[in-house]
This record gives C-alpha cells, structure tokens and sequence, in this order.
C-alpha cells in the first residue's frame, strides 16, 4: 500500500459487539505509519474511538457505502504489532469477535489528546539553574526559600513538599522557575531489602541468565518463602536493563499491599497500577504510559495483560494458580495463559508463582516444557504451621464449630494472639455422600460426581447428562444418613461473639467489605493487633503477613470435598494451604485445624504433610485417566433462554451441526446447568473434549461460525467458552 493513496480503504476494530471489523474511506494524508493508531469514526448515530488494523486494497462492502474516516489520533503513539497480534490471538482462540476483544483490550473511556498531559499525579521536583542562582543571591526568609533550600539536598516528590511546605509555596517554586519535575529513575531502594537467601538467589540467577529469550518458569514456593522479595529483585534486574516489568496480581484485595512493596523499593520508578477499580481516567493515563514507554513498571489485574508495552523485558504472574485470571464474562481469556503466549511472542522471561500451582501450570513444569524453581524454606518464620484434623463425625458442633476449635481460639485470646476462622462458602453443588463409609454419588459412565437436585430429587452428571434417582440408604453400606453438603455457615461471626463475649471480632467478606479504602482500614486494625478473631472467606486468604496470627481454623471444608466440579478438591488443597500460610509467620509457631467427617480423605492426608507434589500428581493421574485438562483439552457451549427447553434445542441444533466435524472430539449431550435459573434466565451447557488443543481449536474453527448463523428464540444468548475453569 503506496502513502497517501486516494480512495483507499482503512480497516478499523471498533469496540462494538459485532463479529467483524469495519472499513472506512480513508483520508489522503493516511499511511502505514498509522496502522495500530486509534482512530474516531461515526459510529451508528455518534462517534466510537477504534483502532486501525490494516489499510487493505479492497473494503469488505460496496465502496460507494464507506462512510469517511474520522481524525487519526497522531498525538497518541501507535498501538504496536505485537500488541494487536496479541488482541487478534485472543479473539481467535476464544472465539470471540475481534471488535469486542478490542473492547476488552482497550481502557473504557480512551480519547487520545487529554490523556498526554499531567503525566504523572505526583512528580518528583528538583531544584533548577535558576533556584541556585536565587538561592546563592540574598533574599528575604520566606516558605519558598526554604522549600528551595530543602530541595538542595535532593528532588522530593510534589506530596511531600504540599505536606511540609504548603501548596501555595510549591505552586510560587514552579512560577517563579525555581524547579523542574525531575526525570524518572528506576533504581531499587534497597534500604529495607532482606538478603537473599540460597534459594531465592538461586531463582533469580535462573531467570535472569535467561533474560534475552523466551523462558517459562514455575517458581513453586511455600508461603512465606520470599517469592515477592524474588519478583522484586527480578524486576530491579529488569528496569536496570532498561525494561519495562508486567507484574499480574489476582483479583482480591491484594493489589494494595503488593503495590506499596512495589512502591517502597522502586520509589523513584514510573509505577502503573491497573485493575478494574481504578478511575477511567487512571486506567488511561496507565495504558498511554505503558504504551508511550514511560511506565517502567506495571501491576494490575488480568486485564492488563493488555498493556502494550514496548520495552517488555519480564513477566510475572503472581499467585498463578487464582481463578481471577480467568475473565468469566464476554471475552473468556485467561490472562495466565495469554502472558505464557506474550513472553513467548516477545521472547522475554516469564515467572508464574505460586505455593500451590494450577495443574496446568505443575504439568508443565513435570514434562519440562517450564522450568522448576523451588523455595522450601520460609524466609522469616522458622516452620511452617502444622495441620491437624478434627474429627467431626462424633461431635455435636455448635453453630459450625466443634469444642476443640473453640478451646484453641480462647488459648490464643489468652496468649494475645489472633486466630481465623476460614469458612469455605463456595456455592458448590452439592453431591451426595455417605460419612460412614466415604460413598459419594459418582456417575457410571464419567469420573465425575452426580449432582444432587433437590427439587427434581434427582442425581445428575453435568458432564455427560445422565441421571438417577436419588437412593434412599446408602447404596454401599446401608446408611440411611447421606449427606448433601453445603450447609449455611453464616451464623458463625454471630456464635463467636456470644461465645467470646470480650473477644474483638472482624468479619471480613465481600459482603463486609465494599472498598479498597474499607479493606486497608481493616488489614491495618489487624496488623495493629485490634482484633483478637477474624472471620472470613476467600479475602483473607491470600497473601497478607498478619504477625499475630497463629490460628486458623476451617470449617466448612467437606462441601468442596465432593464437588461435582472436578476442579474442585484441586481448589480447596490451595485455598486450605493458603488461608493456612497465613497461620505463624512472624515469631510464633503457627497451627491450622480443618474440621471434617472425612479425615482419611487423601487431601486433608497431603495437606497434613504439605506434600503438594504428592497431591498434584495423584490429581493429573485422575486427570490423565478422564481426559480432563490439562491431560485433554475442553470448551463449553452455554445457551440461557426463558425456559430450559429452549436453550437445550438450541445446543441439540448446535450438537448436530458439530458432528461432521467432530472426529476427534468427544461432544457430550446437553444438559441444565447446575443453576438453572438465573435472573429469570434458564441455562443449558454442552460441553466439548479433545485429546489435544489443536483438535479442539480445529472443531470450535468449522462450529462457531455455524453458530453465529444458526436461527435461535429472540431471547436466547449463548457463548462458547474456552478452557473453561468451572463446569
Ligand atoms: N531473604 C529473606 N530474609 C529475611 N526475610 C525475608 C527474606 N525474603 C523475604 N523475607 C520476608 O519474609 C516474609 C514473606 O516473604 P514474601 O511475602 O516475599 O513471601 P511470599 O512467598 O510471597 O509469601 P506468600 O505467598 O505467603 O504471600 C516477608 O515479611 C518478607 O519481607
Ligand atoms: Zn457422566
């Protein structure tokens, strides 16, 4: 394509809902150069900001319909090719309209010129030329002056100087020309940095030498052992390199904390924080900085997979194994797997972390394609907590908790340490179990579990469909007591505090807890030691250091034992070895109690003994025999309609148009989803396997635009989602 050839056609993904990207006529100062530039064009009645994908010969419709290309956005740099490789990657593999996966890619709110100025929300300043020369001829005493003898010493960031100088000094120091913003430096401060010990040197030796190219690692390392203070090393490596650093947090809660370790050693680098509650505002200036190369550094959630980031030289992944990378709505991706594919496109190290891998990721590591770096030892506790079971079969709990909990939470409140109470509330579905002789409802013809539907009084198989009617006695010993679990847990906060009428008590789950500020405010009270008991789910779980915690103690634990989700024994050993990482970091011996009906259960077995591997491998061995990934790969169709009858003729149809491609995949019949109903909605799934993800890519190729054009109810939704994390 020749520069500035009239009539000529420019393609443009916009951020619309649409399978297809659109073409526009293009303006005759256009060039290749603008290819990956954001672009506005009328849209429908308005205006959307969109990206120029390619300049092609021929528009995809009738020339005489092309609408004009609206302004190129030339103040803003171009979006690079690897960054819309990684976008079209993303669509295609999720199967997923380009334009929607552009959507996802792009801040909210992007709009190009506004974004270029106020670079930074708290510059450094410095004393300039003209300061000196002020400074060294005499003058009255006055705040600017002093604020101007304070910065001789060194720049300072503009908070600081507001704080102890006042605004009104700092504003006359610029107008005057006194200061200048400082260039930013990313050079660590390593004035509060531990040393490292043997294990964690040897990690950050092993990645660093493999700096130039692609190389995945597994960093498998207890809690406690220093992985964070192995990333941060890492990423000093990585900025004095001159590179720029990807550091992806899970979901919950934890960015703060990360953030401010991130922010107290690399004071002086050019930090961006991205997750879905920044502003749009924020979330823009962070994009335009990691794409304009003047963010050495960014950290945020699975959407920032999608920073571009020009002089991407290391990739973290930390807590690799969360659920949170895996975006459950519109554009399935999981930014986990979509990093793996960046550092390989990019050629750059990649660093996935974890105390408890995903079996993805552990398989990896076990057949070599990831190399294993392992750290045993805590770094500043002296043990690990151990584990004990309590044995719930024989004793009468009072409100979920068992007398032997009760005892240990009231010797901590002795000591004056705290003690967490872990509740495992997952909505898992139920299956049914006898306690006495460890029968669950398995399905014939699958290894996974029956589900237990009360309404229907029916056991169903979710993956293969078939059903059975619910047995009255245990069909393996004769027990008339099964059990289908999860039973409410929410009366627990209410017992403690009648139980321990002087105890200070925390609760803290998504329903207690609506902001980040609310968060901080309470990590703070129970790092000052404010708090005696904390309750909670999932929030507490993960990487927080509270120093007096030294008991944890779970209940609730049994439900997600015989999930129907094969996932989920998987999920709990990590959540268990998480929330139970938090016990005795510090100083103090730490100790994790798991209340069960099941302790010869072969989890809580591997989880007494730490023994991860042990359990993980046991795990891909039931995998490898199911074909279940990561031994096999899968996708899911899901269809919601009014009524359920709908949405299983729809993947009935859907079934039927998949079978002349389905050699070498197995399809499965549809079935009700184990929540049917949901907002008034009735959702039906079919799922899909394959030996390998290449087969599986293959079918969804040929199927989902057979889809696209299949006649379905008006009110009918469906999706297609990829290396699903939840069946
Ligand atoms: N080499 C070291 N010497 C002394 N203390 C260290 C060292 N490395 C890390 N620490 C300290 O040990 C504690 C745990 O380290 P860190 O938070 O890095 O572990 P982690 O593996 O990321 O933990 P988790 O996965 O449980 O969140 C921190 O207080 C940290 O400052
Ligand atoms: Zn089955």
């Amino acid at each position: 394509m020749e520069n500035g050839c009239l009539n000529s056609v420019v393609r443009v993904a916009l951020p619309v809902p649409l399978p297809r990207s659109f073409d526009y006529l293009a303006p005759v100062d256009i060039s290749v150069a603008d290819i990956g530039r954001l672009v506005r064009v009328p849209f429908a009645s308005g205006e959307k900001i969109g990206v120029i994908l390619a300049l092609p010969d021929l528009a995809a419709v009738d020339p005489a319909r092309l609408k004009p290309l609206g302004p190129v956005l030339r103040e803003v740099p171009a979006l690079p090719a690897d960054w819309l490789a990684l976008v079209q990657f993303a669509a295609r593999y999720y199967h997923h309209p380009l334009g929607e996966a552009v959507a996802v890619a792009l801040p909210p709110g992007l709009r190009g010129a506004e974004l270029m100025d106020d670079r930074s929300a708290d510059p450094w300043l410095m004393l300039n030329e003209a300061g000196r020369a002020a400074l060294a001829s005499p003058g009255r005493a006055s705040r600017v002056r002093a604020l101007a003898e304070h910065l001789i010493a060194g720049e300072q960031p503009r908070s600081a100087l507001v704080e102890a100088f006042g605004a009104a000094a700092v504003r006359e120091a610029r107008q005057r020309g006194w200061v200048d913003e400082a260039p930013s430096c990313a050079k660590a401060d390593l004035s509060d940095a531990p040393t490292l010990n043997d294990e964690q040197t040897a990690a950050v030796e092993a990645v660093w030498s493999a700096a130039e190219r692609f190389s995945p690692f597994l960093l498998h390392g207890i809690t406690g052992s220093g992985k964070t203070e192995v990333y941060l090393r890492l990423i000093e490596r990585a900025l004095a390199a001159g590179k720029q650093a990807l550091l992806l947090v899970p979901e919950i809660g934890l960015t703060p904390q990360l953030e401010a370790r991130v922010a107290a050693r690399f004071p002086r680098a050019r930090r961006v924080a991205l997750h879905s509650g920044a502003t749009d505002g924020a979330r823009c200036r962070g994009f335009i900085a990691a794409l304009d190369g003047s963010a050495d550094i960014v950290i945020g959630t699975r959407l920032s997979v999608f920073s571009p980031l020009p002089r991407l030289g290391l990739i973290l992944i930390d807590e690799e194994h969360d659920a949170s990378y895996k975006q459950q709505d519109g554009l399935r991706y999981s930014a986990r797997d979509l990093a793996v594919w960046r550092a390989q496109q990019a050629g750059v190290p990649i660093v996935l972390g974890s105390a408890t891998p995903s079996l993805e990721t552990w398989q990896a590591a076990q057949s070599g394609r990831y190399r294993m770096l392992r750290l045993e030892r805590r770094a500043a506790a002296a043990a690990p907590p151990t584990v004990r079971l309590i044995d719930t079969r024989r004793i009468k709990l009072k409100d979920g908790l068992s007398p032997p909990m009760e005892a240990a939470i009231s010797a901590r409140i002795e000591r004056g340490e705290q003690s967490l109470i872990f509740l495992n509330r997952r909505g898992y579905a139920p299956v049914l179990a006898c306690p006495a002789c460890n029968w669950v409802s398995d399905c014939d013809h699958c290894s996974a579990h029956r589900v237990f539907h009360l309404s229907e009084r029916i056991l169903r198989c979710h993956h293969c469909g078939t059903e059975a009617p619910v047995p009255r006695a245990c069909p393996q010993c004769g027990n008339q007591d099964l059990h289908g679990f999860g039973r409410g847990t929410q009366r627990v906060e209410e017992y403690l505090a009648a139980r321990f009428p002087h105890a200070r008590i925390l609760r803290a789950d998504r329903d207690s807890i609506k902001t980040p500020a609310h968060w901080a405010a309470l990590r703070h009270a129970i790092e000052a030691g404010e708090a005696d008991i904390l309750v909670g789910t999932q929030m507490l779980a993960k990487g927080h250091d509270f120093p007096k915690l030294t008991l944890v103690g779970v209940i609730g634990a049994d439900a997600s034992l015989f999930a129907a989700d094969y996932r989920a024994p998987e999920r709990l050993f990590q959540q268990l070895m998480q929330v139970g990482g938090r016990a005795g970091r510090a100083g103090l011996a730490g100790e994790v109690l798991i209340q069960t009906e099941f302790p010869e259960h072969p989890l809580f077995d591997a989880l007494r003994r730490q023994d991860f591997d042990g359990f993980a491998n046991a795990q891909l061995e039931e995998r490898a025999q199911a074909h279940f990934p990561p031994c096999g790969a899968q996708a899911v169709l899901r269809a919601e309609a009014p009524e359920v009858a709908q949405a299983i003729d729809f993947l009935n149809m859907a079934r039927e148009a998949a079978e002349p491609y389905a050699d070498a995949v197995r399809l499965y019949d549809a079935v009700p989803m184990r929540l049917v109903r949901r907002a008034r909605l009735e959702r039906a799934q079919l799922v899909i396997e394959a030996d390998t993800r290449g087969a599986l890519q293959q079918l969804l190729a040929h199927w989902v635009p057979l889809l696209h054009a299949m006649k379905s109810p008006r009110a009918l939704r469906w999706h297609v989602d990829v290396d699903p994390i939840d069946l």
